[in-house]
């Protein structure tokens, strides 16, 4: 793995929420390769910009090994950000902008987002066990391709889980800090917030998913955050993978709602490109051996081995890109109505500690 690095050779290097395997892609040149219609296989890495084309790095070896990272300490993040109020202007100003822009009745919500640029010290790898040890419900991942540039976060959000024909996806939004308390109580905006998501993706998936199943909303740890979250599931019909994809991203958990209108509010009003942050990524059409049964005395199902095709992409936030001993941290929330600017700052801050513990600790 740190050969590739050192050969400033693509790979992409992740572990899945609760598992305790970590995977690395290894691609062997530094061709940039790029997905045309998800039937591909391999790890994809895309862009917010869904006109964009999505990378795909190409497995051409694949390392698997058990990783238990050790117990962390928890590092208080107020007394490690170096950053203070920077930039807090400008973001509000964005935000009243998007209040404003509801108000007119043009839009009922929209994520508005910013960047910070931190000096690290630390190696990439480094940085990449903290978060596996740190995080251990997060999809955690190392990306790198020389043409591209290094990005690693720690991802709540899972956007779309394929076996088969089975389909998994999550609706994410609202969020408050994380102070000890078993079940946090949700304002109204939140639980607003977070209903639009819900509806959203049921939608999108309506005539390309059949048995659709919507669990009920709960609150979900990421780190020092809460999230209120809503499991839905459902069989794919008879079609392929890319136009469920393409209904699905961006979801309001990241753009806002209507779709393409929040969309371009966010390119013309945030005044840099997000790139790959609340993109998605993840293993695309992978061949996954499963055993029928896992019940050791069942000798004749135990040597009958199914294969089944799996694709598990996670929304890119609390994502960073790494150039050199800079870190560029990528941060947002979901603006509504009943949004203060103030606190919608302070939810950038609370996000961003999610990778300067990391950094800084
Ligand atoms: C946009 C981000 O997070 C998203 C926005 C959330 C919100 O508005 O409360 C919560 C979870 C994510 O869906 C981010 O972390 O940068």
């Amino acid at each position: 793995m740190e050969t590739h690095l050192l050969q400033n050779l693509p790979f992409a290097v992740y572990r899945k929420p609760n598992e305790d395997k970590v995977r690395a892609i290894l691609q062997n040149d530094t061709t940039l390769h790029h997905c045309v219609d998800f039937s591909e296989k391999g790890f994809v890495f895309a862009p917010f910009n869904a006109a964009s084309s999505p990378i795909l790095l190409q497995p051409e070896s694949v390392l698997e090994e058990d990783y238990l990272p050790g117990k962390v300490s928890n590092a208080n993040v107020e007394n490690l950000s170096p950053l203070g109020e920077n930039g807090k202007e400008i973001h509000m100003d964005l935000v009243i902008r998007g209040i404003k822009e509801i108000e007119k009745g043009n839009l009922k919500k929209v994520v508005l987002s910013r960047k910070l640029e931190v000096k690290c010290d630390k190696l990439p790898m480094d940085l990449f066990r903290e978060l596996l040890g740190r995080y251990p419900t997060a999809f955690c991942y190392l990306w790198y391709h020389p043409k591209v540039g290094m990005w690693l976060g720690a991802s709540p959000e899972l956007l779309l889980s394929v076996r088969n024909k089975q389909l998994y996806t999550s609706s994410i939004a609202g969020t408050q800090v994380f102070n000890g308390e078993e079940n946090p109580i949700w304002g109204k905006k939140e639980l607003e917030e977070q209903d639009m998501v819900t509806h959203y993706i049921t939608e999108a998936l309506e005539n390309k998913v059949t048995d659709v199943r919507v669990s009920g909303t709960k609150s979900v740890r990421a780190g020092n955050l809460w999230h209120l979250g809503t499991n839905i599931s459902g069989r794919i019909k008879d079609m392929a993978l890319s136009p469920i994809i393409k209904a699905l991203h961006p979801t309001p958990a990241v753009c806002g709602l209507p779709q393409k209108l929040s969309q371009k509010f966010i390119l013309e009003h945030e005044n840099y490109d997000r790139e790959f942050y609340t993109g998605f990524l993840g293993e695309l059409n992978r061949k996954e051996q499963v055993g029928r049964s896992d019940n050791p005395r069942n000798q004749e199902n135990a040597a009958y081995k199914l294969v089944r095709n799996t694709t598990q992409l996670f929304v890119n936030l609390r994502c960073m890109q790494i150039d050199g001993n800079t870190a560029t941290l990528y941060v947002g929330g979901g603006i509504t109505r009943a949004s203060d600017p103030e606190k919608e700052w302070q939810e950038t801050v609370e996000k961003s500690g999610t990778l300067l513990k990391v950094i800084f600790d």
